[in-house]
């Protein structure tokens, strides 16, 4: 017992602050479309970024700097060889996000919700129900202090200028207290005032004991002296890594002498761009490929002392995921190096239930949505337009025999219409979210399962209201029998199709962006309409061809519409005033039926065949009904794993 309380109190310590070094780190990327070959963009970089400095990775364009800040976060995880560690030990990536967060070089925010908005939504997907409501708002009020954003809470991020919601996007992810953060270019774009105000922040941020980095291209003068650790990197290999003072003796060594006027970080990128010929072999062998430790800056007691009085700038950390995990193990015995892994499991990767996160980002789905609702609008709008353009069009065609064809032509075009409208509804959506999906879901807030299906579920209400409104008015001013059950099926026929439809939308727009997706979506549904049954019936058909008939959902669609409308006994329709014919071919519409190739009468059977037809159609509708369930279900599975992919790669 005596031996294991001190154990306890080190490794907490040591959990709270975080290194992260790197040895041997070599990357390459697969580029060429017909001769594929590797392109070596990191070249064994080894170096440590500590916990308290503000380290910033330099370079000229096209350096690897991103390239490197990706790997280290964990955002890149493929084609990679080296070690990243976390205080000394490999760094386990699962467990390796509860501890850091990743603000993207563009402030990808919801521009439709306010500051206070944005910080809520993200305090409660982020944090549990370990802190109450009253808790988080003290904390958000804090973060929004410390940032300069507490006056502009009720403005709505999309008129926030750049540096504001560069300062949001870090606000973001503070309020879940990460160890580390990373921050692709946060300067860029921005004025010099702004992008000191930033850097003092980082700065800030790092003096509280967090372990920040980040990659700046070019900083100025004023910049370059708030760092306290530089990484450069120049043709994916290590030119220097120090602190900022010790980089012109460094460079002095080498001959390569920085006039006094000139900024050293200027100096290093002509340098390394080889205006002075090529020097970056020299400068990597010098640094050792980043091994060579000497350049460091030596934290004096003093600065020990400050940074102990900074950390109360910011709030403690209580509720980051890894406290948790180590209020778990405080129990722990086995507490002798840093290694969440064991006492964190995997349910924990996220702060917060999927009900919560479902929850809240239904109600953001809602909230968005009431802020532009042109895009509903337009769709309610397009379908009462159609819907009387139709109902005139087709005008009372139902209940005359003469007109059996219109009507079945009806029927086919509702269900195209419902089709295409439904499929394009959510063609765009995730196409254009993706960037902030991206962010969110890489940084902890949610699952994609939980933004799946509230992706899912948010847009219900809004199709079945369309689907109403288009067949309340055709179905009444069309003249359709009124029968309950056939305007429930013909209904419910409609609204699986725009189910399907959407489904089959979410694959194309998980596939491709919205420009590839709105050219080639409608070109791949063109198939399911040409084997609808419409154009060419199965019967017909060549035989290879007949599979393409099964597996075409706008085929079913329209055996349900058929069957509602004209099958189930439907009894005699009159033929009106046709004097010159004294024949009327489909007063009995199970003639059409027979005619459209959807029922067969067998010539041997013993049953009255009117009978035969009426068991027959209720089976196929049931069958209709299961099946376009069954694609419902396949199509929105086959989108949530490819969204998944895409979002996890
Ligand atoms: N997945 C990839 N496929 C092909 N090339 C890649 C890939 N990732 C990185 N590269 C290449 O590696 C090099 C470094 O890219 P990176 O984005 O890391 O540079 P950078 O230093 O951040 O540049 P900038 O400052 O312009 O953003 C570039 O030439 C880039 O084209």
């Amino acid at each position: 017992m005596a031996t294991t309380t001190p154990v306890k109190t080190t490794n907490l310590k040591i959990a709270k602050e975080l290194n992260i070094s790197f040895e041997g780190l070599s990357y390459s990327a697969k580029v060429g479309f017909l001769k594929r070959h590797d392109k070596k963009v990191l070249k064994n970089l080894n170096g440590e970024f500590r916990s308290r400095e503000l380290s910033v990775i330099l370079g000229p364009s096209g350096s690897g700097k991103s390239t490197l800040l990706n790997l280290l976060s964990g955002y890149k995880l493929k084609n990679i060889s080296g070690v990243i560690k976390v205080n000394g030990s490999p760094r386990n990536q699962k467990h390796f996000r509860h501890l850091s967060s990743y603000v993207m070089q563009d402030s990808l925010l919801h521009p439709l919700l306010t500051i206070r908005e944005a910080m809520r939504f993200s305090s409660n997907l982020k944090i549990g129900k370990e802190m109450d409501d009253v808790e988080k708002k003290i904390r958000i009020n804090e973060i929004l202090e410390l940032l300069g954003l507490t006056d502009m809470k009720d403005v709505y991020t999309g008129k926030l200028s750049g540096g504001q919601q560069k300062r949001l996007s870090i606000a973001l992810e503070l309020v879940d207290n990460p160890l580390v953060i990373f921050f692709d270019e946060p300067t860029t774009g921005l004025d010099s005032s702004s992008s000191s105000q930033c850097l003092q922040l980082l700065k800030k941020l790092a003096d509280s004991g967090r372990t920040i980095i980040c990659t700046i291209h070019q900083p100025s003068a004023l910049l370059f002296r708030m760092i306290d650790h530089i990484y450069a990197i120049a043709d994916g290999q290590c030119i220097y890594q120090g602190s900022c003072k010790n980089l012109v003796p460094f460079l002095n060594e080498l001959d390569l002498v920085c006039p006094e006027s000139f900024n050293p970080a200027d100096y290093l990128l002509e340098i390394s761009t080889h205006d002075y010929g090529y020097q970056n072999g020299r400068l990597n062998e010098k640094i050792q490929h980043g091994m060579n430790q000497q350049y460091r800056k030596k934290l004096s007691i003093n600065d020990k002392q400050t940074d102990q009085q900074q950390v109360l700038l910011l709030p403690k950390i209580e509720t980051n995921p890894i406290s948790i995990c180590v209020k778990k193990a405080k129990f722990s015995s086995k507490l002798q190096i840093f290694d969440p892994k064991s006492y964190c499991n995997d349910s924990d990767l996220y702060s917060t239930s999927f009900l919560r996160q479902f929850h809240f980002l239904l109600i953001r789905m809602f909230l968005l949505i009431s802020r532009n609702p042109s895009m509903s609008v337009m769709r309610i709008l397009i379908h009462f337009v159609v819907a009387i353009g139709i109902g005139l069009i087709y005008n009372n065609v139902g209940d005359s025999a003469k007109n059996m064809m219109n009507n079945f032509r009806y029927v086919f075009y509702s269900v195209m219409f419902l089709m295409f409208t439904a499929f394009s509804s959510l063609q765009t959506t995730f196409p254009l979210e993706l960037p902030v999906i991206k962010r969110e879901h890489f940084n902890r807030w949610y699952s994609v399962r939980a933004y799946y299906v509230s992706l899912m579920i948010a847009d219900i209400p809004i199709q079945v209201f369309c689907t109403v409104i288009y067949i309340l008015i055709t179905y009444f001013m069309t003249n359709q029998p009124l029968e309950f059950f056939r305007f429930a099926g013909f209904f419910s026929v409609n609204l699986l199709v725009c189910f399907v439809a959407q489904g089959f939308g979410m694959i194309v727009s998980t596939i491709f962006n919205v420009k590839w997706g709105c050219i080639l979506g409608n070109m791949i549904i063109c198939p399911f309409l040409l084997f609808s049954g419409f154009f060419v019936q199965l019967k017909h058909a060549h035989h290879l061809l007949h599979w393409l008939f099964h597996i075409s959902f706008l085929k079913y669609a329209l055996e349900g519409g058929v069957y509602t409308i004209f099958g189930f006994n439907r009894g005699k329709i009159e033929c009106d005033d046709d004097e010159e014919l004294n024949y009327c071919r489909y007063s009995y519409p199970n003639q059409l039926l027979r005619d459209i190739g959807m029922q067969d009468c067998p010539k041997n059977s013993t049953t009255n065949c009117d009978v035969y037809m009426y068991e027959n159609q209720k089976a196929d509708f049931s069958k209709v009904i299961c099946i376009l369930i069954l694609f419902t279900v396949v199509f929105r599975c086959i989108a949530y794993f490819i969204m998944r992919y895409r979002l996890k790669n």
